[in-house]
């Protein structure tokens, strides 16, 4: 549905050129969730810009269902710019417009008729639950009941794709569970390729089925949601995942002084698929004698699968705790030393 070849975009600066998308490749399939997470200045708002052809690629090719949008002009980018819609932050709605007639804006634009208008307004209030409010002012609404308008408004053309621009990072985490709740629904019913740049991870774990992390202009790690999140190659993906993995808050509740006295070290241990299922610090306590001690534990759920964290206490030397990581490794199980003995 969307594919980015060597994408480029260099902006002039003040003394050098920025290079803010730096030889992007990616690839998302039709009826995807795919997320783009980074950091403020990473690169993700003008990659989105470059899909829906508000911005031309210094160089590379940008093609969306079948168009290639970074050449495409006039009527052409018009229509093709039909089938990608968009939600934002802020939402962008018209203040002096009703909820019925913001919905109804891109519609009449398009020239359709009076009654067809009509028919869609109310099927899209009834998909994203605003019955009832369909005379309501952008002020008189919730964030949560803007962005259903914004969500309405947007599929108001039938678009292949909805691009979503930190469409919920103005919500709080309820609210925002709810629009994520929406966006996988109206996937799974309409078939919808949505493309969703983020800067938290909570987001992505929710609804993406996979996900590129950029820093710097460059995507620098992709691949499915829940690889990604029990295995990160890199550290700034390492730092996203850590937003989810609640790491800093574990860390934090450990006493330091407590943690420095005991003996051995702490092991952050990573289940994914079989290793789920099997006894694995029992086997441990069995084969090595050992007290092992669990400090937390959780389970994360992720649009494709689930994966569980243990957080324990190894009372051993170095080269015993060398011995456990291979022998923890080989059962399939991932392992990070949180502290060193
Ligand atoms: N029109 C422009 N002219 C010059 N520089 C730009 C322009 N748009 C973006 N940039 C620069 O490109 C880089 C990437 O910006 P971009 O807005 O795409 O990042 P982002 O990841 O979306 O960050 P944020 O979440 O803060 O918007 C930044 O250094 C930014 O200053």
């Amino acid at each position: 549905m969307i594919v980015l070849t060597n994408v480029c975009k260099i902006f002039d600066g003040d003394k050098t050129p920025i290079v803010a998308v730096d030889n992007v490749s990616l690839r998302v399939e039709r009826g995807q969730i795919y997320g783009i997470v980074g950091y403020s200045g990473a690169g993700k708002s003008t990659l989105v810009r470059l899909l829906n052809g508000l911005e031309k690629p210094s160089s590379g090719e940008v093609r969306v269902a079948g168009q290639d949008i970074a050449r495409a002009g006039g009527e052409q980018l018009r229509r093709a710019r039909l089938k990608i819609s968009m939600i934002f932050q802020h939402f962008n709605l018209l203040w002096s417009r009703t909820v019925s007639q913001n919905i109804a804006f891109s519609m009449q634009i398009a020239g359709a008729s009076k009654a067809a208008i009509s028919q869609r307004v109310a099927e899209l209030v009834a998909l994203v639950g605003l019955q009832g409010r369909e005379n309501a002012y952008p002020a008189q609404l919730s964030g949560g009941q803007k962005q259903r308008v914004g969500i309405a408004r947007a599929l108001a053309n039938n678009p292949d794709v909805l691009l979503c621009d930190e469409a919920t990072s103005a919500l709080d985490p309820q609210t925002t569970d709810a629009i994520l709740d929406l966006l996988l629904d109206i996937n799974r019913r309409l078939n919808l390729t949505i493309v969703l740049i983020t800067h938290e991870m909570h987001v992505v774990r929710k609804i993406c089925r996979r996900v590129a992390v950029m820093e710097a202009g460059r995507v620098v790690e992709e691949g499915e949601v829940l690889e990604v999140f029990t295995h990160p190659r890199q550290e700034i993906t390492r730092q996203f995942v850590r937003q989810v993995s609640q790491y800093q808050e574990i860390e934090q509740g450990f006493n330091p002084l407590l943690v420095r006295h005991l003996p051995g070290a702490i092991l952050k241990l990573t289940f994914l698929g079989q290793s789920t299922h099997q006894p694995v610090v029992a086997e441990l306590t069995l084969r090595y004698g050992l007290p092992f001690n669990i400090l937390h534990g959780k389970m994360t759920h992720t649009a494709n699968g689930v994966f569980g964290e243990l957080w324990l206490h190894v009372p051993a030397g170095e080269a015993q705790l060398a011995e456990i990581l291979a022998d923890l490794a080989h059962q399939g199980v991932a392992t990070e030393v949180v502290q060193h003995a």
